[in-house]
C-alpha cells in the first residue's frame, strides 16, 4: 500500500508531510493504522470496492481506535504549542476501544469550548465532506486551468507607497458570529466592485457559509466578474486540501490562523502555497503565537487580530502591543509586512496602527455596512484613497 496518510493536514501522497512529522512514533503508527489511508487508496483504484468481510471487521475497529487516539495525542502536541483549539474528536471512541484509558476519558462527554473550536470542528466535517466529492487529484487537474494568481503582498506594499496610508483588504463579509447580518441586500460582486472603485488594494472573501454566510461561489463570482484586486479566500483552514480547492476556485491567498494550527503544519502549508501560488496571510492573536511565526522561515505576511476569536472581545490595542520591542524589531529585520485586523472604524484607528506599525489593514463591518461601500472607504480613511 501506499504510504500515503491522513494524520490532520496531511493529505497529499505526493508532497509528504515534514520528516520531522513522518520521523514521529504518532506518525509512524498512522502510518501502519490509518483507516482514512486505506479508503482513500481504495477509492483512488476507482475499480476496486470496499470489502467489509468478517476477516478486516476487526481491523477496521482497530483502525478506528488508533484514528482516534491519533486526534487526541495532536491535540496534546499543539498544546504544548499553547495552542487551545482542540481538533474534533469522534463523538465517541470507537466500539471495544482498548487503548489507554487516560486517552478515554480525556475525550469523554466533548463539546466545543468557544466559538472559534465549533467552527473548527463543523469545518473538519465539512472537508471531510468536500475531500470525498473533489478528491484532490481532481483539484491538481483543476489547478490547470485556475485562473493566474496575482501578487497579493505586491498590491499592498503598492498602495501604502502611492497612498502613504495602509493598504486596504477590504472585506466582502455578509454576516458574522459576533455581529449577526452585516449587510441584509448583499450582493458581493457589487459590494468586491464598489471596494475596488473606492481604491482597496485586495479583498477578503469569506467563504465559509455556516457562520458567515459566505460561499466559494462568491470567490469565484468576483474573481470572474474582472475584478482586478488579488483576493483572499477568508476561510478557516483545517487541511492542505483546502488550499489546493481556494486556488481552484481563484484565490491569490489564503489565511492560516496559528491560533488553530500546530508549527509544523504551518510550516507544510507554507510549502504547499508557495508550490500552488498562494500568497499566505499568517493570523496571530497574542504574543505566543507572534513568536512562534517569529521563529518560522518564510512567512512574508502577519495579521494581526484585534478581535480574540474565542471570547469576540475586540481591542485595537492588540497590534501595537504586539508590535513592540524585539518583536517589532524582528518583523522589520525579516521585512514581515503586517496587517492590523479587525475592529477599526475611524480614521483616527487606521492611524493608530500605521503608528504601531502596520502598512496593511483589513476591514469588514465598518465598510460593509455602509449603503455604498466606496463612500465608507472615504470615511475610514478620512480621505480619497482611490486616485
Ligand atoms: O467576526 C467575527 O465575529 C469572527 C468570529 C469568529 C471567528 C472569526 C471572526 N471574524 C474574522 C475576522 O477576523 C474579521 O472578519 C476581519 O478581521 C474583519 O473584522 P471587522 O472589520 O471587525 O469586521
Amino acid at each position: 500500500m501506499n504510504s500515503a496518510l491522513r494524520l490532520g493536514v496531511y493529505c497529499d501522497p505526493i508532497n509528504p508531510a515534514p520528516s520531522s512529522y513522518t520521523s514521529s512514533p504518532i506518525f509512524m503508527d498512522a502510518r501502519k493504522n490509518n483507516l482514512a489511508c486505506i479508503r482513500a487508496q481504495q477509492s483512488k483504484t476507482k475499480d476496486v470496492p470496499i470489502i467489509t468481510t468478517s476477516s478486516n471487521v476487526s481491523l477496521i475497529e482497530e483502525l478506528k481506535s488508533k484514528d482516534w487516539e491519533i486526534g487526541v495525542l495532536k491535540d496534546e502536541i499543539a498544546a504544548t504549542q499553547g495552542i487551545r483549539i482542540r481538533r474534533r474528536p469522534p463523538t465517541a471512541p470507537p466500539l471495544h476501544y482498548v487503548g489507554p484509558l487516560e486517552l478515554l476519558l480525556q475525550n469523554e462527554g466533548n463539546s466545543p469550548r468557544n466559538i472559534l473550536e465549533e467552527i473548527v470542528w463543523n469545518k473538519d466535517v465539512e472537508v471531510t465532506q468536500m475531500k470525498e466529492r473533489y478528491p484532490l487529484f481532481s483539484l491538481k487537474e483543476a489547478l490547470n486551468s485556475a485562473p493566474p494568481s496575482r501578487d497579493f503582498v505586491g498590491a499592498l506594499k503598492a498602495s501604502y507607497l502611492r497612498t502613504g496610508v495602509p493598504g486596504l483588504i477590504a472585506e466582502v463579509k455578509k454576516a458574522s458570529p459576533s455581529r449577526g447580518v452585516l449587510r441584509e441586500d448583499f450582493h458581493p460582486v457589487e459590494v468586491a466592485k464598489a471596494y475596488e472603485k473606492g481604491g482597496a488594494a485586495c479583498l477578503s472573501v469569506l467563504t465559509d457559509s455556516k457562520y458567515f454566510q459566505g460561499s466559494f461561489e462568491n470567490l469565484e463570482a468576483i474573481r470572474n466578474a474582472g475584478v482586478k484586486c488579488p483576493l483572499l479566500c477568508k476561510e478557516f483552514i483545517v487541511d492542505a486540501w483546502q488550499l489546493y480547492y481556494g486556488r481552484a476556485k481563484g484565490a491569490d491567498a489564503v489565511l492560516l490562523i496559528a491560533g488553530v494550527l500546530p508549527d509544523l503544519d504551518i510550516k507544510y502549508m507554507l510549502k504547499i502555497c508557495k508550490m500552488i501560488g498562494l500568497t499566505a496571510l499568517v493570523e496571530v492573536h497574542d504574543e505566543n503565537e507572534m513568536d512562534r511565526m517569529l521563529a518560522i522561515d518564510g512567512i512574508e505576511l502577519i495579521g494581526i487580530n484585534n478581535r480574540n476569536l474565542e471570547t469576540f472581545e475586540v481591542d485595537i490595542s492588540n497590534t501595537k502591543k504586539l508590535l513592540e520591542g524585539e518583536r517589532g524589531e524582528k518583523i522589520r529585520q525579516k521585512d514581515i509586512i503586517v496587517v492590523g485586523e479587525s475592529g477599526l472604524f475611524t480614521p483616527a484607528d487606521i492611524a493608530y496602527v500605521q503608528e504601531a506599525g502596520v502598512k496593511a489593514i483589513l476591514v469588514g463591518e465598518s465598510i460593509v455596512k455602509q449603503k455604498d461601500p466606496t463612500q465608507g472607504i472615504r470615511e475610514l480613511f478620512g480621505k480619497d484613497i482611490s486616485a
